[in-house]
């Protein structure tokens, strides 16, 4: 028997950062938006743990125990004294090491999966503490939708949503390190103030205004992240150039994205970004999407 979770890459409308903390971690306004670009991660009983992967970037994805999916069952398995004994296989197609949350969303679906798989019966409190424990992303991974998320962007608060919105994603090559991308934050921007959500942004999220969005959009480690990898503003002239309401660095980066009126303008923009030789790929996606789901056979 196998089981098979589905679950989405998220997309950061507004990244609000505040100063580091004492832990190293950073206090957040985090609004997340789940979009509909999917990893599927399927276990299956073994003799041991083992990771395989397949998709376009698979050669970038760690087999060992340091991949989330590893650690997602090795600590449901301790919790619940069983041995983590279970063949995860990752099908990829989020970008790896994009800011778009692919390694988290491995770590919840694994959560999910061998949790029906050795109906260790835990609850959604119990698996969204478990989440945390693997990383600040990975509870978003597992709610998907619309969420604020506060702390280090771990507590979780859904938010309702008006309507669909479409993006392209700039795939950039080569990633960029999230701790590497906080720390140029902290050169960046010794004074940072309390990080709040904006209400215009929480307004046109619920009221599914896709040009209210495209002004409120606001990631605070943008600049922290072209600094790092200059040539992303070229990727957001490009695209915005096509046609895009508005671009912005996902998350840590180097993904860039782009909301957009519709479907077709999706395409078009696509198309544009990849002939304008600034992105490895773009790809079209909306939102929301919904969080991890074991999917029936
Ligand atoms: C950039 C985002 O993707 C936006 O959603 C997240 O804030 C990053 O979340 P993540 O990849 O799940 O991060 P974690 O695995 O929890 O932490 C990795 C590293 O990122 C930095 N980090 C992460 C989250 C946070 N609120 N403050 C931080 O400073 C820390 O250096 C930490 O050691
Ligand atoms: N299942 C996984 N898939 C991809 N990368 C993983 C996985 N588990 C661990 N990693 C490691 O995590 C690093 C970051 O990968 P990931 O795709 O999660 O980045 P990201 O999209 O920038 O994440 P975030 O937006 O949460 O910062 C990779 O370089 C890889 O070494």
């Amino acid at each position: 028997m196998s089981i098979t979770v589905r679950v989405p890459a998220k997309v950061n409308v507004q990244l609000a950062v505040g100063p580091a903390r004492p832990d190293g971690f950073h206090d957040l306004a985090n609004v997340f938006l789940a979009v509909s670009l999917y990893d599927e991660v399927t276990a299956t009983p073994a003799d041991s743990l083992r990771i395989t992967c397949e998709g376009p970037d698979a050669e970038q994805v760690p087999l060992d125990r340091t991949n989330l999916a590893a650690r997602a069952a090795e600590l449901l398995a301790a919790r619940h004294g069983i041995a983590p004994d279970v063949h995860l296989h990752i099908a990829k197609d989020i970008p790896v090491a994009g800011g778009m949350a692919g390694g988290s969303a491995d770590g919840a679906a694994a959560l999910l999966a061998c949790d029906a798989l050795w109906g260790t019966g835990a609850s959604r409190a119990e698996l969204l503490d478990i989440c945390a424990e693997l990383g600040s992303d990975v509870p978003f991974s597992l709610v998907g939708g619309a969420a604020l998320g506060t702390g280090r962007g771990e507590q979780l608060t859904e938010l309702p949503l008006g309507g669909t919105f479409h993006w392209v994603f700039a795939v950039a090559d080569g990633g960029l390190s999230t701790p590497a991308v906080y720390r140029e934050f902290d050169r960046l921007t010794p004074d940072a103030p309390v990080p709040e959500a904006s209400p215009a942004l929480l307004e046109a999220l619920r009221t599914g205004d896709t040009t209210a969005l495209a002004g409120a959009l606001a990631n605070d480690l943008q600049p922290a992240a072209l600094s790092l990898r200059p040539s992303l503003a070229d990727t957001l002239a490009a695209g915005t150039a096509a046609g895009a309401l508005a671009g912005i660095v996902s998350g840590s980066g180097p993904t860039t994205a782009f909301l957009v009126k519709d479907a077709e303008a999706a395409e078009s923009v696509a198309a544009a970004l990849i002939a304008s030789g600034t992105c490895r790929t773009a790809r079209a996606a909306t939102s929301p999407a919904p969080g991890a789901r074991v999917l029936t056979a």
